[in-house]
């Protein structure tokens, strides 16, 4: 099995295009869905994030209300170090778990901090995603609700697309049709089978 790592800043297309080499045979882990998971009250995490972040970040359901806790965490260097520092390890134990099940020729990791220094998970290539921030900005004002200054506050914490780009194997840019990228994806995929 051949392990593809995808990354880029919010709302540049990683999961578009990890959905584009699903439909050419791949299997995928997303790290952003894992986290979710972790944080339901079942999760591994559920408890070490109440007990740090307070009764207030919760619904009336109990369940962890994860825009109040981005507001929380994207405003504030220190509070966002805890948060990874909790939820880092779980996650990627768990994103482990999942490689170790696919049976898969080629596995995508949808990973937005693919090249922070505590990502543990080894991959063959990697492959940035990017696309200019004001179209990143409208895309994740569109699909989330939320502010302007909210998709800000998060870019502020990530690399830059010339960081993700310098370090990434492979490139794709967004910023066109779909059909453009699925051009992209399929070269890529074909390198990756070769
Ligand atoms: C802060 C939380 C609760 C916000 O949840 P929400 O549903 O609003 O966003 P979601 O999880 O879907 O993330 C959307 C995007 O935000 C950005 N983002 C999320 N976490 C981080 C982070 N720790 N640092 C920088 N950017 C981040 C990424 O671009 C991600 O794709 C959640 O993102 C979280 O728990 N983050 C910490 C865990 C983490 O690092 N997750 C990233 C995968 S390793
Ligand atoms: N080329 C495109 N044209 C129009 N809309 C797009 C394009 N690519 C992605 N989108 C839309 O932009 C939004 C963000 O895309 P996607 O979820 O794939 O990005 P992401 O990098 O995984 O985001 P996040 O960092 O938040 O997880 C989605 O609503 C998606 O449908």
């Amino acid at each position: 099995m051949r392990i593809l790592g995808i990354t880029g800043g919010i709302g540049a297309g990683k999961t578009t295009v990890t959905q584009m080499f699903v439909r050419l045979g791949a299997d995928a882990v997303d790290a952003d869905q894992i986290s979710h998971e972790i944080m339901l009250p079942n999760g591994s995490a559920y408890f070490p994030v109440v007990h740090a972040f307070g009764k207030n970040i919760l619904n009336a359901d109990g369940t962890i209300h994860r825009k109040k806790l981005a507001d929380i965490v994207f405003q504030n260097e220190k509070q966002l170090q805890l948060l990874n520092q909790i939820t880092h390890g779980c996650i990627f134990e768990e994103m482990q778990r999942r490689i170790d099940r696919s049976k898969a020729s080629l596995l995508c990791l949808d990973v937005p901090l693919l090249f922070s220094s505590d990502f543990p998970i080894r991959c063959d290539k990697t492959l940035a995603v990017i696309a200019p921030e004001n179209c990143r900005i409208q895309r994740v004002m569109q699909r989330d609700s939320c502010t302007r200054k909210q998709a800000e506050q998060r870019i502020c914490r990530q690399l830059s697309d010339t960081e993700f780009t310098a370090l990434a194997d492979f490139c794709i840019v967004n910023d066109g049709s779909a059909e453009k990228i699925w051009e992209q994806v399929k070269n890529v995929y074909q390198i990756m089978m070769e």
